[in-house]
């Protein structure tokens, strides 16, 4: 089986949304190759912590719990939700898994409750970091997998326009040129893999470092680098700075934004200027970068604002899990 599904961009691209059917409702879930874990808003949360999202009916025919099953969870921005654990049917544009765990969740952070897009999140990253308990739960991905024409997906996000997320095959018209792979080290549960030398703007190589280590990650909205290499961009930035009471380097919003290409695998791949200016600050006309320092993180983030700039093809068709980058 093959499925196809759109990723609707939230404001500023913060988020990608897609739709999924579970039984017989369709929530819209931020697809995130960061994390392991679906978990969905319900009708066992508060009132006061939902706002206008579809909740998953746990009373639903299909749904059957895991009694005993809990889980609970906290991503690197602070966010986090709770909940139990029900079995049901769950379908991302025609790939279906008839016995997919979905997390129900009981309560959400603030963060949750007014993303008021997104009805809850569909983990991609490995299962090693599913964070159910006392059994950890596969992710959709994996749950399917097997019955793929092809054991991969893809991620096709854009700018102001729907994309998409392929799963078992991967779509020829999305990209230019040719796709190029590298290993992944997925030891800390997620797709890792190795950066190599960057530039910025368009000139010769003016590159001195390399980036290293890092992640690919749909549900991260921006890119974090290492401190050189960003210090190295923004000063190609007129009137950037980094702003403490903003959290990070801003500039006058008429900047002109010089491009940034990333080694990977040899190849090299061009995020345009124009992906760097993520949203305005809402003071001074100043805007906030779409590239930041990893140092709050632990670890560098290839999050949205790059893989709007790539067609990625998350592969574990060779036994062991490699991913892919082309053009588009
Ligand atoms: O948690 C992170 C990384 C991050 C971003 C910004 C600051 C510090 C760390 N991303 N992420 C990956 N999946 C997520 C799901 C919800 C929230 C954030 C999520």
């Amino acid at each position: 089986q093959t499925g196809t599904v759109a990723a609707n961009p939230e404001q500023y691209d913060q988020a990608y949304i897609c739709p999924v059917t579970i039984g017989s409702q369709t929530l819209h879930l931020d697809f995130d190759t960061g994390s392991s874990d679906l978990w969905v808003f319900s009708n066992l949360m508060p009132s006061s912590e939902v706002d206008g999202q579809t909740e998953f009916n746990t009373n639903s025919a299909g749904a059957t719990k895991k009694d005993g099953y809990t889980w609970s969870i906290s991503y690197g921005d602070g966010s986090g939700a709770s909940g139990v654990v029900y079995a049901d049917t769950v379908n991302v544009g025609g790939a279906t898994a008839t016995s997919q765990a979905v997390e129900a969740a009981t309560s959400v952070s603030s963060e949750f409750t007014s993303d008021t897009g997104s009805d809850g999140l569909l983990g991609l990253a490995f299962s090693s970091i599913n964070q159910v308990k006392p059994t950890p739960q596969t992710t959709f991905f994996d749950t399917v997998k097997s019955s793929l024409e092809a054991e991969l997906f893809t991620a096709d996000l854009q700018s102001n326009g729907p994309g998409s997320y392929t799963f078992g095959y991967i779509d020829s018209s999305k990209y230019t040129g040719s796709i190029t792979y590298t290993a992944v080290d997925n030891s800390q549960g997620f797709w890792g893999f190795t950066a190599g030398g960057y530039t910025v703007g368009g000139g010769g190589s003016n590159s001195t470092g390399t980036i290293g280590s890092a992640i690919a990650d749909t549900g991260t909205s921006l890119m974090y680098l290492p401190t050189a290499a960003v210090q190295s961009y923004y000063s190609q930035v007129s009137g950037s700075s980094y702003s403490s009471s903003q959290g990070g380097y801003i500039f006058p919003c008429s900047a002109s934004l010089p491009s940034l290409t990333v080694s990977i695998g040899g190849h090299g791949f061009v995020v345009p200027g124009s992906n760097f200016n993520y949203s305005p600050t809402g003071s001074g006309n100043t805007c906030f970068g779409g590239l930041q320092e990893n140092t709050g993180i632990g670890f560098t983030i290839f999050g949205d604002v790059f893989l709007r700039a790539v067609y990625a093809i998350f592969d574990e068709t060779q036994g062991s899990p490699r991913i892919g980058f082309a053009a588009q």
